[in-house]
């Protein structure tokens, strides 16, 4: 890397997930690059963070750590100063992890015998109070997240989850220390370490609460959270907010949506997508399993519809619905064959010229990132909460295009059409 050595190193354990904490990092003054995997080189850019994006959420906990560990002695190789390793603020895990075996992963590769854990994204309603998370007004168990394909959340505690992940310790900095200030943190935390506690969750409700926690976590070889603690970080090293950071070449060319994306929200963005009268194209996984050439279609709809303004094309469909094509394909593969078809479908819009693409949905996202060649991305203004703009250099587009990775339950409703307007 040239110039400076790296203020961060982050990793990530999903993609959108993965720029939703660049998004925070720039929000508050850092020059971030993401990365789409593990580099193979050093970076030919001087940024202040790197965020590392796996796709390590789900798969068996030896891979997420081995995958992780490889990151970290990049990020190393870098000299980043401290590591952050971001989750879902739903906290997404299994009972075999993976948040608990890769922190202490990480925290052993860094000697270190002390991080603390918290989901907290106040601006997206993710909060943490007496150790328990809640999502909007309700506990995290209530919230949906119970009913998750791969990850249900089913305990809304905090301190109970993470313990029953890891052999450390796992303790708690409650509100009423937080409320306090980083002092009273700092002195909690010699307390806790005391008592042999190794991670703390940490109880935050509001962007003040992360505010004061940030100085308290200055000297921390690991931090790990979603992606709200990292709007405290970047003053730890001098750095405040400023338009610089967000800075991105100008936008030019045609503008699309693909959605892969099932969740509430984006449910709700689509249909406000059709009703605002922009073309938009369902397509149907069952046509794809037949053997139909689908993507061919999807491209030549586009076609004639792009000059005029950004198109949608969709799997977006309600539980009801997914949960039939599932039946019938299988979970696994009607995912795989729908991902593979957006991605195809991404590609192909990129090669007909459009050069600012919106993507729904974190595994959706990720296998269009792959489709299109895109190793890494710069961070540019946030469109809505933990959704950025991106910049990125794409086989199919050398020149580079515009990109936002929107999680699933991330965005207002009008997000397909107002990320237009934000460049
Ligand atoms: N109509 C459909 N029927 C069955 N599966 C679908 C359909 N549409 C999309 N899928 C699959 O559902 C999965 C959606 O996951 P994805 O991570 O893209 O969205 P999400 O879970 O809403 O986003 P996030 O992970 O950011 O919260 C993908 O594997 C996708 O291929
Ligand atoms: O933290 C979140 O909620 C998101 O960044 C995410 O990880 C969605 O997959």
């Amino acid at each position: 890397m040239s110039g400076a050595a790296l203020k961060l190193g982050c990793i990530a354990d999903d993609f959108t997930g993965a720029t939703d904490l660049a998004n925070n990092l720039v929000r508050a003054g850092m020059r971030v690059v993401q990365t789409i995997g593990v580099p193979t080189g050093p970076l030919d850019t001087e940024v202040d963070a790197v965020v590392v994006a796996l796709k390590s959420r789900t798969i068996p906990a030896e891979q997420a750590v081995a995958q992780s560990l490889e990151a970290l002695r990049w990020l190393q190789g870098q000299g980043a100063q401290q590591i952050y390793f971001k989750y879902c603020s739903t906290f997404d895990s299994t009972p075999a992890g993976n948040i608990g075996p890769v922190t202490e992963a990480l925290m052993d590769a860094l000697g270190s015998d002390f991080s603390i854990a918290t989901p907290a994204f106040p601006d997206n309603k993710r909060t943490v109070f007496k150790g328990y998370l809640f999502a909007g007004d309700v506990l995290l168990s209530e919230s949906g997240m119970q009913n998750h394909p791969l990850t249900p959340m089913t305990d809304p505690n905090l301190v109970r989850v993470l313990q029953s992940q890891t052999r450390r310790k796992v303790g708690l900095i409650d509100h009423s220390v937080v409320a306090q200030g980083a002092d009273a943190i700092r002195s909690r935390i010699a307390a806790l370490k005391a008592d042999g506690v190794g991670i703390a969750i940490v109880d935050a409700v509001s962007n003040d609460d992360l505010l004061r926690m940030g100085s308290a976590l200055a000297d921390l070889p690991l931090v790990t959270a979603g992606s709200g603690v990292a709007i405290a970080l970047p003053a730890n090293f001098g750095l405040q907010p400023s338009n610089q950071a967000a800075a991105l070449p100008a936008a030019s060319g045609l503008q699309a949506v693909v959605s892969g994306s099932c969740s509430v929200a984006t449910n709700a963005q689509v249909a406000h997508f059709i009703a605002s009268g922009r073309p938009a194209l369902a397509i149907e996984p069952l046509r794809m399993a037949a053997g139909d050439d689908v993507v061919r279609e999807a491209l030549d709809w586009a076609r004639p519809h792009l000059a005029s303004g950004p198109v949608l094309v969709y799997s977006t469909a309600e539980p009801d619905d997914v949960r039939s094509i599932q039946a019938q394909l299988g979970v696994e593969q009607a995912g795989a064959l729908v991902e593979q078809t957006l991605a195809a479908i991404a590609r192909g819009l990129v090669e007909l010229g459009v050069r600012q693409l919106v993507v729904a949905g974190g595994e959706t996202s990720g296998a269009c990132v792959q489709a299109l060649g895109i190793a890494q991305m710069r961070i540019g203004g946030q469109i809505d909460p933990g959704v950025p703009w991106c910049h990125a250099a794409s086989a199919a587009a050398p020149e580079g295009l515009h990109i936002a990775l929107k999680s699933g339950n991330f965005g207002s409703t009008d997000f397909f059409t107002k990320a237009f307007t934000a460049l």
